[in-house]
């Protein structure tokens, strides 16, 4: 999987080569580029932002710059890469949308920030190459770079040979449309807590049931809206 980022704070993602999704950039699994929309400017001030037309608050991204730095990551036709524009009045992430990211060969994320992207740059990219506007929840942020971050991470975990252990991604949190059960660990009494019998009884086939109990349990007592 290839990944382009265009951003004003391209040093935001240099986060991204520790952990796993480092590992998986040493191995070659992901390549992630993130490019500063500055160097795509060519006035002494290097400026990416202007006032709104139809006048109100705040600045509006110029689409010059977008132009410049978008065809210098897809060429100037059309692309198969998939463009992804966070913003609050996109569709809504959640892991299946992670998993169609995961599947996709070549995401380039375009981090916008002010008053957001002057809406031509995502208008004109739609007639040459997929484009999604993608929220991360219902909150307002500064800029896209938090919102791409978690995307990656979502997405990147799910590339196969990312994560080392492929099962641990199978009973996790929305993975079946549940929350995940409680986890527990050594050791089996701490403050006064004990871990439930059941984890330590060896019997494989009740602790699966007690794991689908508590996925249930929580499933409906936290986010019912999910067993819909
Ligand atoms: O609030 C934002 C500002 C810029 C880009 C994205 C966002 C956002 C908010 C929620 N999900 O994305």
């Amino acid at each position: 999987m290839r990944i382009d980022i265009v951003t004003i704070f391209p040093e935001f993602f240099r986060v991204l080569d520790l952990s796993l999704l480092g590992k998986a950039r040493q191995t070659g699994l992901i390549e992630v580029t993130a490019h500063d929309l500055r160097d795509f400017t060519h006035d002494r001030h290097r400026t990416v932002d202007d006032t709104p037309y139809g006048g109100g608050a705040g600045m509006v991204m110029k689409p010059e710059p977008w132009g410049e730095a978008l065809d210098a990551i897809v060429g100037d036709g059309a692309s198969d890469a998939l463009l992804v524009v966070p913003s609050p009045a996109g569709e809504p992430f959640t892991q299946q949308l992670a998993r169609e990211l995961a599947a996709e060969e070549h995401l380039v994320f375009a981090c916008g920030r002010y008053e957001g992207i002057d809406q031509r740059v995502v208008d004109h990219y739609a007639t040459r190459m997929r484009v999604r506007l993608i929220s991360l929840g219902d909150y307002v942020l500064n800029g896209g770079e938090v919102a791409v971050m978690a995307m990656i991470e979502a997405a990147g975990r799910l590339v196969p040979g990312v994560v080392g252990n492929p099962e641990s991604l199978v009973e996790e949190s929305h993975e079946g449309g549940l929350l995940e059960y409680p986890s527990y660990t050594k050791p089996a009494a701490w403050r006064e807590l004990e871990v439930p019998p059941v984890l330590l009884s060896g019997n494989h086939g009740a602790i699966a049931a007690w794991r689908r109990e508590q996925q249930l349990e929580r499933t409906r007592r936290v986010r019912p809206e999910l067993l819909d």
